[in-house]
């Protein structure tokens, strides 16, 4: 197994000795973050899902990483989860909840089990791996840090409400948490990312796609190693002294603007298209 190439922004060691637990670490930003981490010395467990592009990414990143499947939806998975990483390494520095999403919906469209479906995402599963963290691990150790992954929802976000509803939860919960633990060591912060280029935009329709990049004033998707940048600086100790914040990363474009319906979007009726579903053997 390879060590990690070094950060190419960090001092060499910034995270020697720390352990990381990264949800959704297979995939996209969850990847990139994971692997920002190994390079600035810390140990990472990545966990989701799906097996396979977990064990594909810790091959990519080497001997620090390690993987664990399970749905943060579900209790059991989530303490094996924290168990795990626990039993692996004697302890839990950080956690990067970053496991989440949704899909693109009119409000009115969107059923009682879609709008459940994402808060138990997003919302639940966000709660229940800080509170396991802190329980197992950071309380018992005197400190920690948790990072929350959301969306940048700051002018709403019509077409994906639900989300909209369960980011700006999660934005709260940064805050009454990083207030609630502070005197256990615990810091927590957010961060609200604009559009990065993961394969993840690929499931959102080709007129929303489409042109994208030149409507963020930087004229570019952020890129994803980006995103891992500012997970690493909030691991070090700049990011304890952040707690309660959420940093946006988005490149001065929030993830929605413009009127609804959006023009490109609506066919002949007038109508918006709810996004494909996954096929069922990909969920
Ligand atoms: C280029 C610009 C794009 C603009 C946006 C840019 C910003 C990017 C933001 C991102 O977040 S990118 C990352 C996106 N990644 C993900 O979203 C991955 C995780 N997402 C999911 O797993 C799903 O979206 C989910 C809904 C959160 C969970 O899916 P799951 O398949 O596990 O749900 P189910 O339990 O099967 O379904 C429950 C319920 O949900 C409703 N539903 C789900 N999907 C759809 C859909 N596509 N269309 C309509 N309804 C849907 C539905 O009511 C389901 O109930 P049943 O029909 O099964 O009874
Ligand atoms: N790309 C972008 O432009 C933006 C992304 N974000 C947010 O950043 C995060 C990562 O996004 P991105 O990498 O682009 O998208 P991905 O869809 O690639 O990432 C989602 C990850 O979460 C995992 N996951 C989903 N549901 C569960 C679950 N129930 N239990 C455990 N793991 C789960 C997925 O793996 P698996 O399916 O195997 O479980 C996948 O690895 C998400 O929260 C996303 O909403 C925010 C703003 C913009």
């Amino acid at each position: 197994m390879s060590t990690p190439a070094p950060s190419r922004i960090f001092a060499p060691g910034l995270l020697d000795g720390q352990v990381a637990l990264v949800t959704g670490g297979g995939t996209g930003l969850g990847r990139a973050a994971a692997t920002e981490l190994a390079a600035c010395g810390a140990q990472v467990v990545i966990a989701g899902r799906r097996a396979e592009v977990l064990e594909a990414t810790a091959a990519r990143i080497g001997a620090a990483a390690s993987v664990v499947c399970g749905d943060i939806r579900d209790e059991d998975d989530a303490r094996r989860i924290v168990d795990t990483a626990l039993e692996h390494h004697g302890r839990l520095d950080l956690l990067v909840n970053n496991a989440g999403g949704q899909y693109f919906v009119p409000a009115e469209a969107i059923a009682t089990r879609g709008w459940q479906a994402v808060f138990r995402l997003n919302v639940d599963g966000t709660t229940r791996m800080a509170e396991l963290a802190v329980e197992r691990a950071m309380r018992p150790a005197g400190r920690g840090t948790i990072v929350n992954v959301t969306l940048s929802p700051h002018h709403g976000l019509a077409g994906m409400t639900h989300s909209s509803a369960a980011r700006a939860a999660v934005e709260s919960l940064t805050a009454a948490w990083a207030r609630q633990w502070a005197a256990d060591g615990i810091a927590v912060v957010a961060i609200a990312a604009g559009h990065f280029q993961t394969d993840a935009l690929d499931k959102y329709p080709e007129p929303v796609r489409a042109g994208v990049a030149r409507t963020v004033p930087l004229q570019r998707l952020g890129q994803p190693h980006e995103h891992g940048w500012l997970v690493a600086l909030l691991a070090s100790p700049l990011g304890r002294a952040m707690s309660g914040t959420v940093v946006t990363l988005d490149g001065a474009r929030d993830n929605w603007f413009g009127p609804w319906p959006p023009p490109t979007l609506t066919d002949g009726d007038g109508d918006v298209p709810t996004e494909e579903r996954r096929p069922a053997a990909t969920r």
